[in-house]
């Protein structure tokens, strides 16, 4: 067990990457002092696993994006392709940073090829990992688009994403609503724009 000293330091905004694995036993201790707080009683029959293993093994993976040797290998190839690809209806599930609770929603992506392209599944491998976690919705977005602008190397990218905050939803205000926001690296022609808009809206 550590000292609790963060393993990631998100102190400046930023999405910087960790190596380091979870801490399961700190996790384990942290969740049952959870339970202790609300209430709870941490040794009753149904929540004896839940603290030990199944806490600290769902964090495990939900926090994958921290972890670069989770990152998944976005391979690509020649297409002699420089016409735009449109990606819509990606899913993604993050976590808030405010109140550690779920956003999920959907994330679409166009990118106009330099030549090359990449493997149709790894943009969905790709928003998968990234968004496990903790963040903000248009910080996502803007990782999004320069994770895959480093990846695939386009003459352009543009990532949307659509979603739902059950910090919304569930508590406070209690409007279940979509937040919707994009980000660009490079620049997609007007044509282009109208193109993935154009998709996001048949995708609906
Ligand atoms: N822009 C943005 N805001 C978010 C996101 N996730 C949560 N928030 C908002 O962050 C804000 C945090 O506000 P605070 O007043 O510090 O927290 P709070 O008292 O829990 O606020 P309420 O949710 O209004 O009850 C809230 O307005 C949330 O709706 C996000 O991804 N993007
Ligand atoms: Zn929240």
């Amino acid at each position: 067990m550590t000292d609790g000293t963060p393993t990631h330091d998100e102190s400046d905004g930023t999405d910087d990457e960790s190596d380091g694995p979870v801490d399961r036993e700190q996790l384990a201790h942290a969740t049952r002092l959870l339970l202790d707080a609300i209430g709870e009683d941490p040794d009753r029959d149904g929540l004896a696993e839940t603290w030990e293993r199944r806490v600290p093994a769902a964090y495990e993976e939900l926090t994958q994006g921290y972890r670069e040797d989770e990152r998944p290998t976005m391979r690509t190839f020649d297409a002699d392709a420089d016409d735009l690809v449109v990606k819509t209806g990606i899913p993604v599930y993050s976590l808030c940073e405010h109140h550690l609770l779920p956003f999920h929603g959907v994330a679409h992506v166009a990118y106009r090829p330099d030549g090359e392209v990449v493997g149709l599944s790894k943009l969905a491998r790709y928003v998968k990992w990234a968004s496990r976690k903790l963040t903000v919705q248009e910080r996502l977005t803007r990782t999004l688009a320069e994770g895959l602008d480093d990846a695939i190397g386009p003459a352009a990218i543009a990532v949307e994403l659509s979603a739902t905050h059950l910090c919304e939803a569930m508590r406070g205000v209690e409007a279940h609503t979509t937040t919707t926001s994009r980000a660009t690296v490079g620049e997609l022609t007007t044509d282009e724009r109208e193109r993935f808009s154009d998709a996001i809206a048949a995708e609906r």
